[in-house]
């Protein structure tokens, strides 16, 4: 064992030497963390309400304690579902429901303090699609990157350091090209350029600590040899990296240092990649010549122990796992684990022993390296790119506005003050507000849960506060939320042949944006609050009916039951529609009586008597618009700050 460990760090002292041969490439770590554990995963299996058995628990991870320090590159491996990505995700503190415990030097390694030390690179590559490598890698140094007095780095130094690394990790080739992908339809670059675009992401700050969750998954032989052989580079400057991998070639497999095994959730075997070999040996299953250790040990934790075995045998992989506590390789790990800062006893979060657990710790504030001014400015600049890059969507909203308008103004084209004319008003009016509720409500449906993934992500990782988020996101979009409601309500006014007064025609357009605006923020809050953009597509008409039925034109307002009163409270149509009806009809004193027979409007002010609306109205309606507007927005930044934090609690 003894020798193996002799072996891997003479190994390592030569590539550190290479590496500082190389040039500064991925730049040493400030700090240098050692990390020890020992944890525990177990979930509660609800109860099935068919059968009668009760809520039972199932043991995930079990003492599964390891370490590893700077210059260590640890791949967890282990069978599907033996438990890796629970594992690196405790490591991470991403999984806060574990017992047991995680020291980074000795101390307990707090959430906060971990995401802003550690990086991660998730097995699913997520980035915007409409951004480049070189735009993508920008916002990110700008948003992460600390200089050596923990201040914010500067703007130049930050650009070089992206291009330090857009070149070592090669991708010079595809930096200005659209990074495409997440349901967009640009095709954007490959897969291995994500991978190492995410490694890129994830490195930059020069974290200490790096866990990567499957780093190879998806890869062709070559780019996985690529990345794994930065990891060790990476490792080589004194980062301590540990990654989980499935089944690695036998050249990949020679780059670790470390190997953590896992099968049915406890260790098979924890340490230097060379002791594995003596290890299974010792255990009677040694790896035959000329094979890849990696797809031995893998065979023989899926439990089959022999070569072409076509049935499994648990017994075996039950043997290995049994034997492993007292097998020598198991009180090496245990004294790296001490001597690494492992507590003598494992102490159980639950019982609250380790204080603050990081689970409590989800919610605590977590510290940002952009000022709030930065991050909004950042965040606001990018939704503007997002646009300018993917313009359709803007474009068609353009035209439905246009086409709408014109439409609906030539069938309503120049009415009169006749009796037979005030239906056609009421109408109109009614359909000025309706519509551009309608289309302002459902163009946001979509935006929260499209973005989620890269939202809780890049906040996880602290690159942003959720407030700055979500101004900047819904402040990019303001312009069009403004320029398009007005747009169609002048081409509307002016076909349809409403009142020729400036202050008529600008509170009517005033009318129409809040309206718009209301709904629009109500379909911000359904957007931050729905699982995925179906459910925010189904739920969006669900919300917007009752409202529609509450506006004063199906049900007079004075009409509307008691019990639903509260909901009417909601009901922007309502007040835009009362709105521009109280503004119109004022200014149409009389209304032309036909010569003989019934006159039921002679007068604007007998139609507002017929819906219930009031001349009082106009000012009370803007105000409680505005109000909606904020309230709505209020609530859905609240939802996002909820998503947020769950998903910081409970693992992402
Ligand atoms: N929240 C949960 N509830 C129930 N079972 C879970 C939960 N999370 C994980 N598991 C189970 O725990 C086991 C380990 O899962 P984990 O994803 O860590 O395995 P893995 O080794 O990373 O698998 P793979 O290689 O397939 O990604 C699996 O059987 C999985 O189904």
């Amino acid at each position: 064992m003894a020798t193996a460990t002799f072996a891997a760090e003479a190994e390592l002292d030569k590539l550190e030497a290479a590496q500082r041969d190389r040039g500064p490439s991925f730049g040493g770590s400030k700090q240098r963390v050692q990390l020890a554990y020992n944890v525990s995963v177990s979930v509660t299996i609800a109860r099935k309400k068919k059968d009668k058995a009760p809520a039972r628990k199932k043991q995930i991870l079990q003492d599964v304690a390891g370490a590893a320090s700077p210059g260590d590159l640890l791949a967890i491996m282990g069978p599907s579902g033996s438990g890796k990505t629970t594992l690196l995700n405790c490591l991470s503190q991403r999984n806060a429901y574990y017992t047991g415990s995680v020291t980074a030097n000795g101390a307990r390694a707090a959430r906060a303090w971990t995401a802003r030390n550690s990086g991660f690179v998730q097995q699913e590559d997520l980035f915007i699609p409409t951004l480049t490598p070189r735009e993508h890698l920008n916002f990110a140094a700008t948003m992460r990157m600390r200089g050596d007095d923990d201040a914010p780095i500067k703007a130049d130094e930050a650009r070089a350091r992206v291009e330090e690394l857009i070149l070592d990790l090669g991708l010079t080739k595809c930096a200005d090209t659209l990074i495409g992908g997440q349901g967009s339809s640009i095709r954007g670059i490959s897969g291995g350029e994500k991978k190492r675009l995410s490694l890129a992401t994830e490195i930059l700050g020069q974290p200490p600590l790096i866990f990567l969750d499957e780093p190879t998954s998806g890869l062709d032989s070559f780019m996985a040899e690529v990345v794994v052989s930065k990891l060790r580079a990476l490792a080589a400057v004194g980062r301590t990296v540990l990654c989980t991998i499935h089944q690695p070639s036998s050249d990949i497999y020679e780059q670790f240092t470390h190997l953590h095994l896992l099968a049915e959730g406890r260790t098979a075997y924890f340490g230097p990649r060379e002791g594995a070999v003596e290890h299974f040996a010792l255990l009677h299953h040694p790896c035959p010549p000329m094979h890849n250790p990696a797809d031995h040990y893998i065979r023989l934790l899926s439990g089959f122990h022999e070569e072409g075995a076509a049935e499994v045998d648990k017994t075996v992989l039950q043997n290995i796992l049994d034997k492993y506590p007292s097998t020598p390789a198991a009180a090496a790990a245990r004294q790296r684990a001490q001597s690494l800062g492992a507590p003598a006893q494992v102490e159980s979060k639950e019982e609250g022993a380790e204080g603050g657990s990081a689970a409590a710790e989800g919610g605590a504030l977590m510290r940002y390296c952009a000022s709030w001014r930065t991050q909004l400015w950042e965040l606001y600049k990018r939704t503007l790119l997002m646009y300018k890059r993917e313009p359709i969507l803007t474009r068609v909203r353009l035209a439905q506005a246009v086409v709408v308008s014109v439409m609906v103004g030539l069938i309503f084209l120049q009415l009169g003050t006749a009796q037979s004319d005030v239906q056609g008003l009421i109408g109109v009016l009614f359909f000025a507000i309706l519509n551009q509720s309608i289309l302002g409500l459902i163009g946001v449906l979509q935006v929260f849960p499209l973005e989620m993934p890269i939202f809780l992500r890049e906040h996880g990782s602290a690159s942003y506060r959720v407030d700055t988020y979500f101004l900047g996101r819904t402040l990019a979009e303001l312009p069009i939320q403004l320029i398009f409601p007005a747009v169609y309500g002048t081409i509307l006014y002016w076909l349809v042949g409403l009142p020729a007064f400036a202050d008529t025609f600008f509170m009517f357009l005033l009318y129409v944006i809040l309206a718009s605006n209301a709904a629009i923020s109500l379909g911000y809050v359904i957007s931050a609050l729905a699982k995925d953009v179906s459910i925010a597509l189904a739920l969006g008409p669900l919300v917007l009916m009752p409202l529609i039925i509450f506006a004063g034109l199906l049900i007079n307002v004075d009409s509307i039951p008691a019990y639903f009163l509260w909901l009417s409270v909601f009901s922007f149509v309502q007040y835009g529609f009362e709105g521009v009806c109280i503004i119109v009809f004022d200014k149409l004193p009389t209304l032309e009586c036909p010569p003989t027979g019934f006159c039921p409007y002679p007068t604007g002010a007998s139609v507002l008597d017929y819906l219930s609306f009031h001349m009082d109205n106009k000012w009370r309606n803007v105000g409680i618009l505005c109000a909606l507007i904020l309230g709505f927005r209020l609530v859905a930044y609240l939802a996002l700050e909820y998503r947020a934090k769950r998903s910081r609690s409970a693992g992402y």
